[in-house]
């Protein structure tokens, strides 16, 4: 630092030295000086609205890049990445028209990860794209990696530490020399003393200019909500960082539902909003609300779900040696639009599973396998694969029992072995990652299972060599998105604090559970374990991951291990059969399934009396004898077995119960009130009472 503050004495050293630190950065040498400073400032300095535009004329010609590399051309970095500043205004709103644009703008800054894939800037202006478009928790993921990054700069012993030093010092580079000199004339003139801790000091390898402009440029934009404690001891007098600081509290308090009804008692101060949440017991930070809803759609760029119903051969080609008296067709089924108030339609055409020729009662007529499945106890003895229980050592079965000879992964039989080595195993084979989400309390019971589910799916993509949604267990799964035409229902996020929690989604539905932890945090911690870059590799970003859990959500089955199951701590094995998903739901089911090492339908023997709306509220005071003689009167059993041509009918509830209860249990896995036969007939008109006429959503 000292030789940099003599030298800035005189302009003429400073680019001296300037010049002799670029040399040092070991990368070809750039234009020259003058030229670059001749382009920038005949260069527009406004940024373009929306898509990405290459900049060519403002950048430099692409140098070769790397000394050995030969000739290496990157694609250069669009103006939007190297232009931006923490004193840039906040994220600007984009209109309806932008809207189009700014997907591409994603689609293009995800190409450039590939040759720039820890470029920090770049999963900055990803993150704000994100914001604009009202993905919010997709724009935490791109701050969350944009603040390890930082991490990377700053710190000697990280494994990005040079790539992410060069990858910065190559944004800086592009800069005019005479912009470089004046940040690093304005921090040497700075009382140092003052900014004690701000800086680190350098290492051999990184520079003091890499420094200044991580600290100057970027890291005030990634202090996501969690990291602002953090950024006020850095930045003590950053105003935008005051009012997010301020705004987190009546924010808690709303998600929470504690704002005050009558508006003289809501706080007009910081230690007001304090006072509210201690009195609730909400005090401590890590007593808020970690979770929330995000919206659950096909994302625009996600070229991966064609239409199924041109897919019907495929599918039908895929059930025919597991279920050979099925086929799939198409269904109309009542249009939930899960409690959205802009319903478009009565009806949806989804798929279910039509018996091909007429079924006895008591057949087997479907049995599935999948490798898509997990268990979330450590020392359960379950088979890797298949998830069956193991069988006891001291039975015959047991000699079937093999294990990877890389590591202690078991399997019930050589057949799973061979199996999960094609499907999912050499990804995870030595990567220390059986303790992932394993052994967690049982309230966490079920969101480890879906997170054990998603793991499993990216070892399959990364042993296949495919994209996470191109996999046969997932592609043809429909994650109940809400298929809200995208143009006509999407207005500009409100990303200011005093916004509804809604309106940071640009008004769609939000039915798709989230959480940092488990959509990011930990999904990035398992790809990390598995060696899989999380920067270079678009295809696990976290737009991926929530559309592997909408159908995940919709479809897994969940059920307790084997005779060592212990209800008290919540499901423990989990697993998706994309065949055996297909099926839909009736309280009058003509099938019933059973699941261990594979699962199946059994048509079923007997089929569930309905009651008659006379029997379910009962007929004044009469005796039990009465009463239990009237139901048997009235009481409709259908015919068991399946005609050809009819629909396979399972049941996503306990069919047992009255109308009203099951209706109230199925709305989670339905998205609105049943509206089977038998709950017309004893429940008289679904709920689902549409609401017409609404005003448009701006
Ligand atoms: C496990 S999937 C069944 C297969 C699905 N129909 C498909 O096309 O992939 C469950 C989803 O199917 C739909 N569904 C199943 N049974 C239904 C019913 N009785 N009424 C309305 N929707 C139903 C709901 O959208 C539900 O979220």
């Amino acid at each position: 630092m000292e030789q940099y503050a003599k030298s800035l004495q005189d302009v003429d050293a400073a680019l001296n030295r300037l010049n002799a630190t670029l040399a040092s950065y070991k990368i070809a040498p750039k234009p020259s000086v003058q030229a670059q400073a001749v382009r920038t400032q005949s260069a527009p300095t406004e940024a373009p609205q929306s898509a990405i535009a290459r900049e060519s004329e403002r950048l430099p010609e692409v140098p070769p890049w790397g000394l050995s590399a030969g000739p290496r051309v990157l694609p250069a970095l669009p103006r939007e990445v190297l232009d931006l500043r923490a004193t840039q205004p906040p994220v600007p709103q984009i209109k309806k028209e932008q809207l189009s644009a700014t997907c591409d703008a994603v689609t293009e800054i995800n190409e450039l990860r590939d040759e720039h894939p820890v470029c920090l800037p770049l999963y900055i202006v990803l993150g704000q794209k994100y914001l604009q478009l009202g993905y919010p928790d997709l724009a935490s993921a791109e701050a969350y990696r944009a603040l390890l990054l930082a991490d990377a700069v700053q710190e000697a012993s990280d494994e990005n530490h040079l790539d992410a030093c060069e990858a910065l010092r190559d944004v800086i580079q592009q800069h005019p020399l005479v912009e470089r000199i004046s940040l690093l004339k304005t921090e040497l003139h700075a009382d140092l003393d003052a900014r004690h801790g701000r800086f680190n000091e350098p290492d051999e390898e990184s520079d003091v200019e890499v420094e200044v402009w991580l600290r100057e440029h970027y890291l005030l934009l990634i202090s996501a909500w969690e990291y602002v404690q953090r950024a006020r001891k850095l930045y003590e007098r950053d105003a935008e960082l005051k009012d997010l600081w301020y705004w987190i509290r009546p924010y808690v308090a709303k998600t929470l539902g504690l704002m005050p009804t009558d508006p003289k008692h809501i706080p007009h101060s910081s230690e007001g909003w304090e006072r509210l949440l201690a009195d609730h017991g909400y005090a401590d930070p890590p007593t808020w609300p970690n979770s929330g809803m995000v919206r659950r759609e096909v994302y625009p760029w996600n070229s991966f779900e064609e239409d199924r119903l041109t897919e019907l051969t495929t599918l039908n080609e895929m059930i025919s040696d597991i279920a050979p008296k099925l086929e799939v067709k198409a269904v109309e089924l009542p249009a939930f639009a899960r409690g959205f108030p802009y319903p478009e339609q009565d009806v949806v055409t989804q798929l279910g599973l039509f018996a091909k020729e007429d079924v006895a009662p008591g057949e087997v007529v479907l049995e599935e396998r999948t490798l898509l499945t997990a268990n979330n106890k450590l020392l359960d003895a379950l088979c890797d694969a298949c998830s069956a229980d193991l069988p006891d050592l001291d039975t015959e079965a047991a000699a079937n029992i093999t294990a990877c000879p890389d590591c202690d992964v078991v399997f019930c039989s050589q057949m799973c072995y061979e199996e999960a080595m094609e499907s999912y195993h050499p990804a995870l084979c030595g990567w220390d990652v059986e303790a992932i989400a394993k052994d967690v309390p049982p309230a966490e019971a079920a969101d480890s299972l879906y997170a054990l589910l998603l793991l499993r799916t990216l070892a399959m993509a990364q042993t296949q060599e495919c994209h996470p949604l191109e996999l046969d267990e997932v592609k043809y799964i429909w994650g109940d998105f809400h298929g809200l035409p995208f143009e006509k229902h999407w207005h500009p996020p409100n990303n200011n604090m005093v916004g509804t929690p809604t309106s940071f989604h640009a008004g769609f539905p939000r039915t798709l559970p989230f959480s940092f932890e488990h959509n990011v945090r930990l999904p990035f911690h398992m790809l990390e374990k598995m060696n899989i870059d999380i920067y270079a590799n678009p295809q696990n970003d976290v737009w991926v991951l929530n559309t592997l859990y909408a159908k995940f959500r919709g479809t897994a089955s969940a059920r307790l291990s084997g005779l060592g199951g212990r209800a008290i701590r919540g499901p423990e094995v989990s697993a998706v059969h994309p065949m055996w998903c297909l099926a839909n739901h009736s309280c009058d089911p003509n099938v019933s399934w059973e699941w261990g090492a594979s699962i199946n339908f059994t048509v079923k023997d007997k089929r569930i009396g309905w009651d008659s709306i006379d029997n379910i509220g009962g007929a004044g005071v009469e005796t039990e004898t009465e009463s239990a003689l009237r139901r048997v009167r009235s009481v409709i059993r259908s015919q068991p077995g399946i005609k050809k041509g009819e629909e396979v009918l399972n049941h996503y509830c306990d069919i047992e119960l009255p109308v009203k209860e099951r209706r109230e249990w199925a709305k989670g896995a339905l998205g609105g009130e049943c509206m089977c036969e038998r709950c017309v007939y004893e429940g008289g008109p679904a709920l689902n009472d549409k609401i017409e006429d609404l005003p448009d959503p701006e």
